[in-house]
This record gives C-alpha cells, sequence and structure tokens, in this order.
C-alpha cells in the first residue's frame, strides 16, 4: 500500500493478522482502505471476522501483526486517551439497537452527544435547548418525529433501529460502523433500515462499513462489498460490478465448508 493511499482513506487496514490465545484466527493478512463517503459492506458467514474486522476499526482490539489507521490515528500504538477521542468521531449501530427500554426515544437521542458534553445527563431536561432541537430533526429525518416522547422499548424492531441511527448521528460522526444491523428484523423492515443509512451516509459525506450476512441486500445498498471468510478476503469489488451468482461462485470456490451466507433465494427466513 503506497503512502498516497493511505493518505487519501479515512480507514486504512495494512496485511492485518489477528490472533486469539495464540492459535485462533480472527483475521489472515487483511489489506483495504476505504476512502471518504464509501458505502461498504463486509459480507460473510458466521466465524468468518467481519465483527473482529469492525473492532480494529474502532481500536477495541489490536492487530498482532500489521497496521491499522483510522482518520489518520494509528490504531495499533495509540494511547487508550486516543483512542477514547477517536471513538468520538466513529458512530455505532448494533444489532440490539442498545437503547434504554425505560427512557423515551427522544432521551436515547438526545445521549448519542455525550461524547461532546463534560459530565453526565440524567434526564431530558439536561439537556440544552439546542440538542433537544438536533435530537428531534434526526429523529425526523428518520421518520419517528411523532414517537419523540414515547417509551423507547414501546417501538417495533425496526422503529429500534432507527433511533439507534438518529442517535448515532448526534455524535456528528465521520465513520458509521455497524455490526449486523438488521439481522433481528423482518425483511421490509430490514430494507427499509439499509436504505435509509444508504440515504442518510449520502447527504451527509460518511462513511459506513456494515457487516451483513444477507447478500442480496449488501447488493442492492452498498457501494463496495468485501467477502470475508476465515478471517481473510475472499472479494472486494464495486457492489455494481456483482450479481448473486457470481457471489456465491467465489465463497463456494475452494471451500470445503458449506456456504452458510444468507443467499437471496432463502431471504424472508429467519437469518
Ligand atoms: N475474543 C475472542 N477470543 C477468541 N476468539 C475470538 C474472539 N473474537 C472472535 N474470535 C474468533 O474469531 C473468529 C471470527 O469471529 P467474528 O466474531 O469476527 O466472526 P463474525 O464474522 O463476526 O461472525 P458472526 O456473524 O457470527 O458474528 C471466530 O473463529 C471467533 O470464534
Amino acid at each position: 500500500m503506497t503512502a498516497s493511499e493511505r493518505n487519501a482513506s479515512v480507514i486504512s487496514l495494512d496485511r492485518v493478522t489477528k490472533t486469539f490465545d495464540k492459535r485462533i484466527v480472527g483475521l489472515r493478512d487483511v489489506t483495504f482502505t476505504v476512502p471518504p463517503g464509501e458505502f461498504c459492506v463486509l459480507l460473510g458467514s458466521s466465524g468468518a471476522g467481519k465483527s473482529t474486522l469492525l473492532r480494529h476499526i474502532s481500536g477495541l482490539h489490536k492487530p498482532t501483526s500489521g497496521k491499522v489507521s483510522v482518520l489518520g490515528t494509528d490504531v495499533e500504538t495509540a494511547r487508550e486517551r486516543t483512542l477514547r477521542s477517536l471513538r468520538r468521531h466513529i458512530g455505532f449501530i448494533f444489532q440490539q439497537f442498545n437503547l434504554v427500554g425505560q427512557l423515551s426515544v427522544l432521551e436515547n437521542v438526545c445521549s448519542g452527544a455525550l461524547g461532546r458534553l463534560r459530565g453526565p445527563r440524567l434526564g431530558l431536561l439536561a439537556y440544552s435547548s439546542r440538542l433537544r432541537r438536533e435530537a428531534l430533526q434526526h429523529l425526523d429525518r428518520v421518520g419517528l418525529p411523532d414517537q419523540a416522547f414515547q417509551r423507547a422499548d414501546t417501538l417495533s424492531g425496526g422503529q429500534q433501529q432507527r433511533v439507534a441511527i438518529a442517535r448515532a448521528l448526534m455524535q456528528r460522526p465521520a465513520i458509521l460502523l455497524a455490526d449486523e444491523p438488521v439481522a433481528s428484523l423482518d425483511p421490509d423492515s430490514a430494507k427499509m433500515v439499509m436504505g435509509l443509512l444508504q440515504d442518510i451516509v449520502r447527504e451527509q459525506r460518511m462513511t459506513l462499513v456494515s457487516s451483513l450476512h444477507q447478500l442480496d441486500l449488501a447488493l442492492s445498498c452498498a457501494d463496495r462489498i468485501i467477502g470475508l471468510q476465515r478471517g481473510a478476503i475472499v472479494l472486494d469489488t464495486p457492489a455494481c460490478l456483482m450479481n448473486a451468482d457470481t457471489v456465491m461462485e467465489v465463497y463456494n470456490n475452494g471451500s470445503p465448508e458449506p456456504m452458510t451466507l444468507q443467499a437471496p433465494t432463502r431471504l424472508g427466513s429467519p437469518g
């Protein structure tokens, strides 16, 4: 990887290998860069290394060997304080939404600004009216302006994930990382949430890296697909150049394991 490639990217991994307990391979010689504004999907079956890769980007894991650079920070050498400040620029979206169920939707969204504030906040009124207005704008953007004062746990799964997206936007992140953001959702909600992420990333020129199991969703929303298998990259290509057959072919090629990626024919079954 050249220095100019590294500088032009917001995320860069150079020959990253991660082994756990000196024997379990999480990542194997992974190299790629992500330019600003790209919607990048990590595709792969269970255990392929998607979460491990996302954790390297957020600095939660350090590589056993190789280099990880995110927004100009060298993750493998950075101190915890530098990593904490890096994470303020990275929004996270999780499979299980991670909202505080008994709090209002609006307070959950406001809590996304905590990294920008000093000290904890208890109750909605502890946030300034400017922040509450900003949170309402994000709720409007994700299509939930009328749910602001509802308890978060009264919403459907798809709605809760939209609240989690609004909360991540409160961070004003440069990068969004999503770990299986639609794995708990029905197919219609999954499509809705991925479409929303696609629109928001374009509008706000953010960079998004999301792990996914669903091949058809990846093909419909991503700019680029990085396929992982047993910790190694087996596919890295613009989504517009791929179709379901070519992806399945790459995955099945030489693999002694059964294909467990969720193929379009199985879409609709729980993933
Ligand atoms: N903290 C850890 N300690 C030991 N092994 C780990 C650890 N984290 C991940 N692994 C191993 O690394 C490999 C990749 O796991 P990872 O969770 O990244 O896969 P994944 O693609 O995200 O799978 P899934 O879709 O099921 O979440 C697996 O073999 C896993 O068991």
